[in-house]
């Protein structure tokens, strides 16, 4: 909603419910008083016909019944959940134990991960949003993995997230007394972001293997870093490394490849749609380290999907996504 305010392109935004059907959005939440004191509008399919682009932000298992009938209908569909993102039907219901989207519907959606899909996004009619976590991976590996700079078969892979990572329903691992003075590791080997961090690896990377991904929650609000730890492809310097990055991300608004520095944490991200991503090489073990921070809510959702609604109306990418992070 932040967001699409101040987008100069959008001058209509409505907002529909499940369970809430006539609160006020600004009873619901204070903060947007005087800006949406507009009720929320039941779900209705018919409704939804209407509208140029159409965000749904439910938990998973919800479009796959709700998108499907709208494909072709009107509206880009940009959904923000799992439930079109992984290609395999059976990953799907091994991963997220429910039932998938029909295969018709997965096979006309385009994975939305702006940067390495920029001509599916711009012709499909349903994008498909990425996981938080998959994006942050994915934008600081790719480049690495496409040129075979690393050993992609040892990749372990290493995330901390922000409790808003966790959604808008409070849940016992998002109490305040849990989440607070604590640090949580959760999902081991079972997180559902693995199939997807898999798939992006074998269809930009050109390359199949399994990964090793652990996540943890850390108590902040926003912010999601992932650590990457490969063995070097013999002879790769981290100068290599990062020339690779930055040759492949020149251009690209969003990605900032940064330079040497003392500090990289997830605040010099917060409130934008940055990737910050960043390299070094151990010669020791032949290893590299590779960084990326994002803000979860912003790159790892609603940011990319705006990023991708531009892309898909034809409008300059960063329309509306130009904020400078929020740091203090
Ligand atoms: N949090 C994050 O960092 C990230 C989130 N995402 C995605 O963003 C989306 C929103 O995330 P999050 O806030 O965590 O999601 P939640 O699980 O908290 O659900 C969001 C809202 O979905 C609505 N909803 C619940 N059940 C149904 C239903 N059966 N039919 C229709 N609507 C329903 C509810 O609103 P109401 O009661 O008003 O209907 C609920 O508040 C999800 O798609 C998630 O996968 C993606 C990347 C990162
Ligand atoms: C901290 C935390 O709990 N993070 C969530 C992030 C999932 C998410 O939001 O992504 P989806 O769009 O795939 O649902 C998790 O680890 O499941």
């Amino acid at each position: 909603m932040r967001l699409l305010h101040h987008h100069p392109e959008v001058q209509k935004i409505d907002l529909y419910t499940s369970s809430e059907e006539g609160t006020l959005f600004s009873m619901k939440y204070p903060h947007t008083t005087k800006l949406y004191d507009q009720p929320l509008l039941k779900i209705d399919q018919a409704q939804l016909t209407n509208y140029d682009v159409l965000f749904a932000s439910t938990p998973a298992g919800v479009t796959s019944r709700l998108l499907p009938p709208l494909i072709g209908k009107g509206p880009k569909l940009i959904d923000l959940s799992g439930d079109f993102r992984l290609n395999n039907v059976a990953d799907y219901e091994l991963w997220y134990k429910k039932t998938s989207a029909p295969i018709k519907a997965i096979e006309q959606s385009a994975y939305g991960l702006t940067e390495w899909n920029m001509e599916a996004i711009r012709q499909a009619d349903l994008i498909a949003n990425p996981g938080c976590y998959p994006t942050a991976v994915l934008l600081s590996l790719l480049p690495i993995i496409k040129e075979r700079l690393i050993d992609a078969s040892g990749l372990i892979i290493d995330a901390k997230s922000g409790v808003s990572g966790a959604g808008n329903t409070p849940g016992p691992m998002t109490h305040f007394s849990e989440t607070n003075e604590n640090l949580t590791i959760y999902k081991i080997h079972q997180h559902q972001h693995i199939p997807e961090i898999e798939q992006g690896i074998e269809q930009f990377g050109n390359y199949k293997t399994p990964v090793t991904f652990t996540t943890h929650l850390v108590p902040m609000t926003r912010g999601i870093m992932t650590t990457s730890y490969a063995p070097l492809t013999k002879g790769v310097t981290e100068e290599v490394l990062i020339d690779c990055l930055k040759d492949y991300y020149d251009g690209r608004p969003f990605i900032r490849v940064m330079p040497e520095s003392a500090k990289f944490s997830t605040k010099q991200v917060y409130g934008s749609n940055f990737c910050d991503m960043h390299v070094k090489v151990d010669p020791r073990t032949n290893r590299a380290t590779i960084v990326s921070v994002i803000d979860n809510l912003v790159k790892g959702a609603a940011g990319q999907a705006i990023q991708n609604m531009n892309v898909a109306s034809g409008l300059e990418e960063t329309t509306g996504l130009n904020q400078v992070p929020l740091f203090i």
